[in-house]
């Protein structure tokens, strides 16, 4: 998608506020008219060239009159404009959003989320701008058209006068386009980074007290920082360079008219009402000058903001940035996900089929009025249900990571009811990989995978509760109570909150907090160990009844006894669910049917742990290591 459809597809979002905003400043525009004709009406009345019907407090109040007129009109103009500006950086962020919640979870953003919270203001805000300064073209050269008609019929030569520098200044934006946009681009890529910098420098600050890297750190800010005033600094010079070149080169033109005037004035084929009349309108003639300036660097800075905003979708068609969704405001309209689409998904998704459900799910290319849904209605899927697992089949399994080339390749797996299956390796052997990979929170190269024998087409839609559920190596926990971050948001069943609490093994520790469930805990509240926030991580996994659960390196952070009963008690509480276990710990490795070992991403050795004893030297490692270690 070009720039110019990328700009007309933000103004059809809400083509009737868009056209209200273009009436109301066409009309702020034109109405200037008024009083220059009123003026010169006035000085013609007192050269007495022309006689006035109704006096010269007519005329006063006509003038009041009109500057009242436009006063009203520009308040109105205030309102459609900010109704127009809302709109539309509301859409561009609701579906960055959406699109962002709908990639693969590993991969939701390409880039620092410094860097994403720049594509969410900077770049909407000025994509808002193009669409907003575009109002004011069609009124600026409706009364220059209507403007040049009178003056022309006043004196040809002074009017072409007028319009030299308008010439000359069209002429030297253009010239300079390609420099704006190379310095505009530098100064939001420098920016990025800047932010990019605070927000690793923020999470991380622990890491860099115990380096001692303070300096360092500050350093490179400091740095970043010189780069990014170098970069604002000749962003914003051109930028006012070539407004100072849009209002001075009419200025001259100004002055040219104003000498030429004066010779004809002394003529007598040029009257003080004409003159007025003349100055008058320049006045207005600078002003669409310098508008229609800043809109074309508008329109050029939102160039590179699209450009920047695209790379946030990752190959994902542009078009989905200006997809008529509901945002909240007014009245849902059709196709915007009025409840219908999702419960057509709903229906589909309960006749069972795990092919029909994916259709309805949606490729954002196919554009139809069952994926034109609200965020909300667009992360509802999850109510499907798959009939009761049987047996998970994954076949020829592969991702790389571009930035590294290193993955999983061609890796096949099997899961049945009730299995606990151990992915194990050294590190970097491509254990959490594998398990993201099949989960969908990393878009899988090849490969396919097999519920009861039907293919699921889309995992990240699909591996959810209540098919699955999962709990990462590093659990995030959120500024909320420790109740709220364990059921996220799940209604609390009888008794499933205290299950998953005695499963995670965490009786202990809710007993040691002070205010027990309600504990305000993650980053502005009561810090949790690491063993404490994994296994919250795991009961917020177990109060989800699922069928498969899958646990990325659960105990890493755990005691050996802790572990141990964390174990069992899993084995007993986890019904006919699949367990899928990524760990190098014997207490997990002792409880598995089946053993997978991963080398350099692919599958070296499986089996159960007394055969890969006999049989792999890898494994032996890693069993005999922990020993060691
Ligand atoms: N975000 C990433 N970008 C690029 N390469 C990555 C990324 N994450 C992992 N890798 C690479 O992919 C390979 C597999 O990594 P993965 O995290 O799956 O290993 P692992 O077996 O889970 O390791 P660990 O035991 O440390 O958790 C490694 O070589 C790693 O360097």
């Amino acid at each position: 998608m070009k720039t110019r459809h990328f700009f007309w597809r933000m103004i059809r979002y809400r083509p009737g506020y868009y056209l209200l905003n273009l009436l109301v400043w066409t009309l702020i525009h034109m109405v200037p008219l008024v009083p220059g004709l009123l003026t010169k009406a006035f000085f013609d009345h007192l050269e007495g060239s022309y006689s006035l019907p109704y006096g010269v407090w007519a005329i006063a109040a006509l003038l009041v009159a009109a500057a009242l007129g436009r006063i009203a009109l520009i308040y109105l103009g205030c309102l459609t404009d900010v109704n127009v500006r809302t709109r539309i950086s509301m859409l561009l962020r609701r579906n960055m959003l959406a699109h962002v919640l709908r990639e693969p979870g590993a991969r939701a953003i390409p880039s620092s989320p410094g860097e994403a919270i720049s594509n969410f203001r900077d770049d909407v805000e000025q994509s808002e701008d193009a669409v907003s300064w575009s109002v004011d073209m069609l009124g600026l050269v409706g009364f220059v058209a209507v403007a040049s008609w009178i003056l022309v019929s006043i004196d040809l030569q002074l009017t072409v006068l007028v319009f030299v520098p308008l010439i000359l200044v069209v002429t030297a934006a253009q010239i300079a386009t390609a420099r704006i946009q190379k310095y505009r681009a530098a100064s939001r890529e420098s920016t990025a980074k800047v932010t990019g910098a605070i927000s690793e420098m923020f999470s991380n600050v622990q890491a860099i007290q115990v380096a001692g890297a303070e300096k360092r750190i500050v350093d490179r800010f400091v740095q970043l920082s010189e780069h990014r005033r170098d970069s604002m600094v000749k962003d914003k010079l051109l930028t006012e360079t070539l407004t100072s070149v849009f209002t001075n080169s009419v200025n001259l033109g100004t002055g040219l008219i104003l000498v030429l005037a004066g010779y004809k004035m002394r003529s007598g084929d040029f009257t003080v009402g004409d003159l007025s009349l003349f100055v008058y309108y320049l006045t207005f003639v600078t002003q669409l000058i310098s508008n229609l300036g800043n809109f074309m660097t508008y329109y050029k800075q939102m160039a590179v903001s699209f450009e920047r905003i695209k790379t946030m979708l990752q190959g994902a068609p542009a078009s989905l940035l200006t997809k008529a969704a509901y945002i909240g405001i007014g009245k849902r309209r059709v196709g915007e996900g009025d409840g219908a689409a999702a419960n057509g998904r709903k229906s589909d998704s309960s006749a069972g089929s795990i092919a029909t459900r994916d259709m309805a799910s949606g490729d954002e290319s196919k554009e139809s009025p069952a994926i034109m849904a609200s965020i909300e209605d667009e992360l509802l899927i999850p109510v499907y249900q798959a009939p009761p697992l049987e047996i998970l089949e994954v076949r020829g399994l592969s991702y790389r990571f571009p930035e590294t080339g290193r993955g999983i390749e061609d890796i096949d797996l099997t899961l049945r009811a009730g299995s606990f299956t151990v992915v194990t390796g050294m590190i970097g052997s491509g254990k959490t990989t594998l398990v993201r990979a099949l989960l969908g929170l990393l878009p899988a190269e090849a490969g396919e995978i097999n519920w009861n024998g039907e293919r699921v087409e889309r995992p990240a839609d699909f591996f959810v509760p209540p098919q699955s559920a999962y709990t990462a190596q590093i659990p995030r926990l959120y500024s909320d109570q420790l109740r709220n971050n364990i059921l996220l948001g799940q209604p609390e069943r009888p008794g499933s909150l205290s299950r998953a609490l005695h499963a995670a093994v965490m009786e202990d520790d809710i007993g040691g907090l002070e205010q027990g469930l309600d504990t305000m805990v993650g980053p502005r509240g009561v810090k949790l160990s690491g063993g404490q926030a994994q296994r919250t991580a795991a009961a917020r996994m177990l109060v989800r009844d699922a069928q498969m659960y899958v646990f990325d390196d659960l105990s890493s952070a755990l005691d050996v006894e802790t572990e141990r009963r964390l174990w069992e008690r899993l084995f007993e509480e986890r019904g006919n669910a699949a367990c899928l276990v990524v760990s190098h710990r014997k207490a997990a490795l002792a409880h598995a049917d089946h053993i997978i070992v991963l080398h350099n991403g692919r599958i070296e050795a499986e089996g159960n742990a007394e055969e890969l004893l006999r049989t792999s030297d890898s494994f032996r490692q890693l069993w005999y290591g922990e020993e060691v270690g």
